[in-house]
């Protein structure tokens, strides 16, 4: 009988990426792929369904604010549990991949009622509210930080490092190139708000184009329903709202980087070698997750930090041209680091489950 695994994770991108990253592996090492996530979010879109059996089931956010919707989720929390249960039992995995993000609890829950051995991987820092729901659920937590360890049980946790999609290694430039109609020759700004986009990094960018394209070409990934068709025309300046394929290809002509500090983007650019001024969401819309990973990032010296509370047009202005002016010195930092390859870590834990079949029958 083949090996099964389910992989789950969702809400936004950086809950998915890593798992996109898993799927060419676990496939050369004969494994079965299901995904279980939801029918709507970002996890049904941009998973391969011609490589990975989908399955759907509701979840539930907590959200930090009041809003009559964390009533309605704890609802939605139940049918999925209930839901994923059953699909667990069906399936008769030998292991559960969560990635993490609300989308994942029930899974791991219903994983847990099963009796399949779960693992979670934590990318951030600290470790997000799904996350510390799971951990009880769960036989190991790998994490991107090795720091992370400090907050996590001793017993399971392993630091494994950020798994990267190995096609983001190799892009190429010259269909980068055309695909934003760039020219050779000046420098390019990657912006990418994280996988939703941020409408304070895009507004930021737009008010002050002019000055931004004295010295860079843009290519800003400003995350669904927020482009902005006034910009269309503009030479020098391309935007979209989310790239799958062509992602790796404009990572290859990126010279600098503006970004939040969501951990998958900012250990792609430590991979890829990209300065990065990174805006991390501020505590007052997050737990402040991106503000640690951001703080991290730019103490061990790949990139620049500038926090929201700091941010004025000189400001930003002034950093990226010191980000440019620097980058070398970002760059011999980042050639420095020790990486582990985060990707390999996880597929050999995984094919530590390939025998073993732990479904209650
Ligand atoms: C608002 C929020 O809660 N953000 C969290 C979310 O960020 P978010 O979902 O933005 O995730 P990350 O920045 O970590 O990763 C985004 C991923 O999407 C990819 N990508 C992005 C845009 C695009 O057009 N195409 C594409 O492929 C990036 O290459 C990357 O692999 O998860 C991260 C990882 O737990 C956390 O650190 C962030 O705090």
């Amino acid at each position: 009988m083949k090996n099964k695994i389910v992989l789950t994770g969702g809400g936004s991108a950086g809950h998915v990426t890593p798992n996109l990253s898993l799927i060419p592996d676990l496939q050369n090492a004969g494994w079965e792929i299901h995904y279980i996530g939801t029918k709507k979010g970002i996890e049904s879109k941009v998973v391969p369904k011609d490589s990975v059996i989908y399955h759907s089931v509701k979840a539930g956010k907590w959200r930090r604010y009041f809003d009559w919707k964390n009533l309605t989720d704890i609802f939605n929390v139940f049918l999925g549990i209930c839901k994923s249960t059953l699909i667990i039992r069906k399936i008769k995995p030998n292991v559960i991949f969560s990635k993490g993000g609300f989308v994942s609890v029930p899974i791991v829950i219903g994983g847990w009622l099963n009796r399949v051995p779960v693992i979670l991987h934590e990318s951030d820092l600290t470790p997000g509210l799904a996350n510390k729901l799971s951990t009880p659920f769960a036989q190991n937590i790998c994490t991107s930080f090795a720091e992370t360890l400090d907050f996590l049980p001793k017993n399971k946790s392993i630091h494994v490092g950020s798994p990267i999609r190995q096609e983001l290694i190799s892009g190429d430039a010259s269909n980068g190139l055309s695909y934003c109609g760039f020219v050779e020759g000046k420098p390019i700004l990657m912006v990418l708000g994280g996988s939703l986009g941020s409408v304070k990094i895009n507004k930021l960018i737009r008010d002050n184009i002019n000055d931004i394209l004295n010295k860079f070409q843009i290519v800003h990934i400003c995350g669904k329903g927020k482009l902005d068709k006034g910009f269309n025309e503009i030479q020098g300046y391309r935007q979209f709202e989310y790239v799958q394929k062509e992602m790796a290809d404009l990572f290859k002509i990126t010279d600098i980087a503006v970004g939040r500090a969501g951990s998958n983007s900012i250990f792609e650019f430590l991979y890829l070698k990209i300065p990065s001024l990174l805006i991390p969401l501020p505590k007052t819309a997050s737990r402040g997750d991106q503000i640690l990973n951001a703080a991290m990032f730019s103490e061990l010296g790949y990139s620049k930090m500038l926090q929201e509370e700091n941010l004025t047009d000189k400001a930003f202005l002034d950093a990226l041209d010191e980000l440019f002016h620097d980058k070398e010195k970002y760059i011999q930092k980042m050639m420095r680091a020790k990486l582990p390859d985060g990707k390999e870590n996880i597929v050999k834990l995984i094919n530590q489950f390939n025998i073993e079949r732990n479904v209650m029958q």
